[in-house]
């Protein structure tokens, strides 16, 4: 088992369920999971200068600028150089993972490919609690109390751009922007690709191949 330090990217379009898949490998193994798209949703939630930027971007499903992204992701990385880390959402340009490239070699990149019609029906129904960016969805895990976050009991929203429209946009530019990036990571060995309709069935091979680098937190087998 590696002793190092865990450098991992979780990729995949919009609702192929890199929150929720990183969710579980950061409670299964302890490690931090950084989420770009929170960061900035926090950010317009404080109007800081990054968030009135930023807000602008997402609301039309539009990608931020690499530059904007890239700061506010390095200085999250910087307070996180002595944790095992996984990142969900960025890099999602070449330009990003150019950027990556330059602080750190990453161990492992999962590469989440779900069909497109599945990914529709997951954002019309994903329901998020803002201030912790907890993620549910109304068929596969329902809050507990009908638009209610379990933990804290504050509302839960639905976000602005997972409505159609903005959507499809989404989908679209997921596609291009990603393409150079998967291929960068194949070139390099750390890519591993799952496909599937259900993060259920994907989410055992994640935990074996997770396991492959990182000890568990708790050393009983995914489910
Ligand atoms: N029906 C269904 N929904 C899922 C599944 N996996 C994740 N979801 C939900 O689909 C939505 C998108 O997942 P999320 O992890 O937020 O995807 P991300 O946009 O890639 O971070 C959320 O509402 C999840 O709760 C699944 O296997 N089946
Ligand atoms: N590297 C990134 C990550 C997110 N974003 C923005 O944040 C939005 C939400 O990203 P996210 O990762 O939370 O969600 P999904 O689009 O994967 O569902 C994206 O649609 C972009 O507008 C960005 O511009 N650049």
């Amino acid at each position: 088992m590696a002793s190092k330090l865990l450098r991992a990217v979780v990729l995949g379009p919009p609702g192929s369920g890199k929150g929720t898949v990183c969710q579980r490998i950061a409670e299964s193994f302890g490690l931090q999971h950084l989420s770009s798209g929170h960061f900035l949703r926090e950010n317009i939630r404080a109007k800081s200068e990054v968030g009135v930027l930023a807000k602008q971007y997402l609301e039309q499903g539009l990608l931020v600028p690499d530059h904007v992204i890239t700061s506010v992701m390095m200085m999250e990385l910087e307070k996180k150089q002595s944790q095992h880390w996984l990142l969900d959402g960025f890099p999602r340009t070449l330009v990003q993972a150019e950027a990556l490239d330059r602080i750190c070699d990453l161990d492992l990149v999962i590469n989440l490919n779900i069909p497109f019609e599945t990914l529709k029906d997951r954002l019309s129904a994903r329901w998020i609690h803002p201030a912790s960016g907890r993620v549910y969805n109304m068929e596969f895990n329902p809050p507990d109390v009908h638009g209610i976050d379990d933990i804290t009991g504050e509302p839960l929203i639905q976000r602005e751009d997972d409505k159609p429209d903005a959507v499809a946009v989404r989908l679209r530019k997921y596609k291009e922007a990603a393409k150079p990036v998967i291929e960068l990571y194949k070139s390099r060995g750390v890519l591993h690709s799952f496909s599937g309709t259900e993060t259920n069935k994907i989410w055992p091979y994640v935990y074996t191949l997770v396991s492959s680098k990182v000890r568990p937190v708790h050393s009983k087998e995914a489910n």
